[in-house]
C-alpha cells in the first residue's frame, strides 16, 4: 500500500511518536511524505520515505496528484487546526481529492490509529481492486 504522511509544524512531534508506535504496520508499505515531515518520519522509524517538496512549496499538491491518479491508498495528515497556513488552498485541495477518489484520510491521531489498525487487519485491501492487483483482478474477471 502507498501511504502518505503529512504533518504541520505544530503536529510534527505527534507524527514522530505516531510513526514510531506504528512502525511495524508501516513497514512493508511504501511511505511518502511532504519534505520536512518525511525527515521526521524517517528519523523516527528508520524506514525509507519518498519525500516530496515541503508543503508550502507544493508538496501537498504533489501528493494530491498521486491521489488523482489513484496511486495513493491512505493519507494521514495531521493538520494544525489552530494556526493559519499560507498554503491553505493546497491543503483543502488535497483533502478534496481524497474525497473525490475515496482515499481513506485521517486528519487527527484518533482516526489515524483506526486507519492503521484497519490496514494491519486488511480492511484497506479494497484498494488493491482500484490499483489493479493481479490476483484480485483474476478473481473478479
Ligand atoms: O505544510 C505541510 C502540509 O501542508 C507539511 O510540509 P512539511 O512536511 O514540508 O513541513
Amino acid at each position: 500500500m502507498k501511504i502518505a504522511l503529512i504533518a504541520h509544524d505544530e503536529k510534527k512531534p505527534e507524527m514522530a511518536r505516531f510513526a514510531a508506535a506504528y512502525r511495524e504496520i508501516l513497514r512493508g508499505n511504501e511511505l511518502f511524505a511532504t519534505g520536512h515531515t518525511g525527515k521526521v518520519v524517517a528519523d523516527a522509524t528508520d524506514l525509507p520515505v519518498q519525500r516530496f517538496n515541503s508543503g508550502p512549496l507544493g508538496g501537498d499538491q504533489e501528493i494530491g496528484a498521486l491521489i488523482a491518479k489513484n496511486q495513493m491508498d491512505l493519507v494521514i495528515f495531521f493538520r494544525d487546526p489552530l494556526t493559519s497556513q499560507p498554503h491553505e488552498p493546497d491543503v483543502n485541495a488535497l483533502i478534496r481529492l481524497a474525497d473525490v477518489y475515496n482515499t481513506p484520510l485521517a486528519t487527527n491521531i484518533g482516526t489515524a490509529e483506526v486507519l492503521l489498525r484497519g490496514l494491519g487487519a486488511g480492511f484497506i485491501d479494497f484498494r488493491k481492486l482500484v490499483n489493479g492487483d493481479e490476483t484480485q483482478h483474476e478473481q473478479y474477471e
